[in-house]
């Protein structure tokens, strides 16, 4: 049997407002069967009011699915998850969630954020804001399809924080970016949680984990098998496989 290292919800993290009552977040029990597959199997883990969790674990370890369950996407087949009083389908509104391939509409790079503050009855009068805000103010008038990957990131995550949401799901935001990309990208999520924005990031950069973590949760196998403050979890995981993981070795 593995070993389960599960700890409560954190301590507000100084200088953070929590914007949100959605948090804290329980879940316990969750099970998740895809195709006849046990994806999550029982995961356990309680998120605090305030910062950035990065959950880390190798490939298949079921972080993407757990992050569509969280906000809504998927029902689980058993198990609950309780956004302080509130199921899933119920904080979907006042969340975003943020795919490692951003989905964005072919028209103008203006014209998606405007997508989303109509969609939202939200004045349009945000949407230079939120552009400049992610540095791609001068590119509003251009089709969106001809944006670089670390341009089109940006501006979906523009399109998510445009609705100010109170939980920011993003799942592998930096893949495939060059360094310059990854840094602007890490600190518009750190201005959004310095807002009280709470992130929940799913990222294989361990560089970026270490830069972005308040707390780590390290999923193998569909199950939690860690869950510390990143000061504790980075000089000394607890379990084989996180030592393995973020050392860059062999995942059994
Ligand atoms: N629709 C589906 N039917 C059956 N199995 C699925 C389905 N969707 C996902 N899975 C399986 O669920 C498991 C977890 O997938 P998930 O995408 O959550 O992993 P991950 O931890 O995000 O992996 P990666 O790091 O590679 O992105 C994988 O083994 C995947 O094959």
């Amino acid at each position: 049997m593995r070993e389960a290292i599960i700890h409560g919800p954190e301590a507000l993290i100084e200088g953070a407002t929590p914007a949100s009552n959605l948090l804290p977040l329980r879940v316990e029990g969750l099970t998740l069967d895809l195709g006849g597959r046990r994806v999550l199997d029982g995961l356990d883990m309680e998120l605090g009011p305030t910062g950035c969790t990065v959950i880390l674990g190798p490939n298949g370890a079921g972080k993407s699915q757990l992050l569509r369950v969280l906000h809504g996407l998927l029902h689980p087949t058993a198990g609950v998850v309780d956004w302080n009083g509130v199921t899933p389908t119920q904080a979907t509104p006042r969340q975003a969630l943020v795919f490692q391939k951003p989905v964005l509409l072919r028209r103008s790079v203006a014209a998606n954020v405007d997508f989303v503050l109509r969609s939202r009855g939200l004045p349009r009068a945000r949407r230079d804001d939120l552009l400049d805000h992610v540095g791609l103010a001068h590119k509003a008038r251009q089709p969106a399809r001809l944006l670089s990957g670390g341009e089109a990131q940006r501006l979906a995550l523009a399109r998510a924080m445009a609705t100010d949401p109170d939980v920011l799901f993003l799942d592998e935001p930096t893949a495939s970016l060059d360094p310059a990309s990854v840094n602007r990208i890490e600190h518009i999520i750190r201005r959004a949680t310095q807002r009280g924005t709470r992130v929940i990031l799913v990222t294989h950069d361990i560089g970026q984990a270490r830069r972005m973590a308040d707390d780590v949760v390290f999923l193998h196998g569909g199950r939690v098998t860690e869950h510390a403050p990143a000061s504790r979890f980075f000089p000394q995981p607890q379990t084989l496989a996180a030592r393995a993981h973020v050392t860059g070795g062999l995942v059994l």
